[in-house]
């Protein structure tokens, strides 16, 4: 067992996928990434964290609590080089200048079904959650769909504030036959990311950027955020790498 994951260890390269990308929104600034992550990604993420999911909380004034808007399961993904691979990636992808220590850790989160998460902000307006311990507020926002099972209806992602993209070319991504009234809403296709920016240049809340998990209908969808604050998260909320371990 030892043997084989070490073999692994040393087999996994990390290489990134070709990634495919199409700005949906200037103002809130959002873009959609088609292969984000890899097939063998995608598996390991859900192996490693299957054992480990536990109910969702949200951040409310007497801290993280359970609660009826997020339905979902989640757990923090440990840091082994898979993990670090992706993380690299979204790194990249939001240039040069975002450290490694602004990431909190990966975070996946499993629908069944009739789960949802209504209507929030990642953006947090509580400050005592965006402290610099915290590495002050989340920034920027991946949302990427690691699985999609095949009988999957609902789960979209829904920005009810921001217009859906015209052209017919985006009907495979979004919904295109929902009232226009109802905004933006991503189909769950597997692989797939969104990226936003949750803060306005002068470093507060975009209240534009508000979303939410659709109910899933059929089927299991589980998703992963990827949160990147303004500055460097504590070493406590970050934690130490872990071996790859499956
Ligand atoms: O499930 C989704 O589509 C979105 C989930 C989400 O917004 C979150 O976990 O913060
Ligand atoms: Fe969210």
């Amino acid at each position: 067992m030892i043997a084989e994951s070490r073999s692994y260890a040393s087999a996994f390269e990390c290489v990134d996928p070709p990634l495919r990308v199409h700005k949906v929104s200037s103002s809130p600034l959002i873009i959609y990434i088609q292969n984000f992550l890899t097939l063998n990604e995608r598996a390991h993420l859900q192996r490693v964290s299957e054992p480990k999911f536990r109910r969702s909380v949200v951040a409310s004034h007497e801290g993280a609590q359970r609660s009826d808007i997020r339905t979902s399961q989640s757990t923090d993904v440990p840091r082994d080089v898979v993990t670090r691979c992706i993380q690299q990636r979204a790194l990249r992808f939001q240039g040069f200048d975002v450290l490694e220590e602004q990431l909190e850790p990966l975070q996946l989160v499993k629908y069944g079904q009739g789960e949802r998460y209504d209507f929030h902000t990642d953006w947090l307006a509580d400050p005592q959650y965006s402290t610099s311990f915290n590495g002050g507020n989340r920034m920027t926002s991946f949302f990427v769909y690691v699985h999609v099972s095949n009988d999957t209806t609902g789960g979209g992602t829904n920005f009810p504030l921001v217009a859906p993209p015209k052209d017919e070319r985006w009907c495979g991504l979004v919904e295109c036959d929902q009232p226009y009234a109802n905004g933006l809403t991503f189909r769950p296709v597997e692989g797939n990311a969104i990226f936003w920016e949750n803060l306005t240049p002068s470093g507060l809340g975009d209240p534009r950027t508000e979303h939410a998990g659709l109910p899933v209908i059929t089927g299991t969808k589980i998703g992963m955020n990827i949160w990147t604050r303004q500055a460097p998260v504590s070493e406590e909320v970050r934690r130490q790498d872990v071996p790859l371990d499956f």
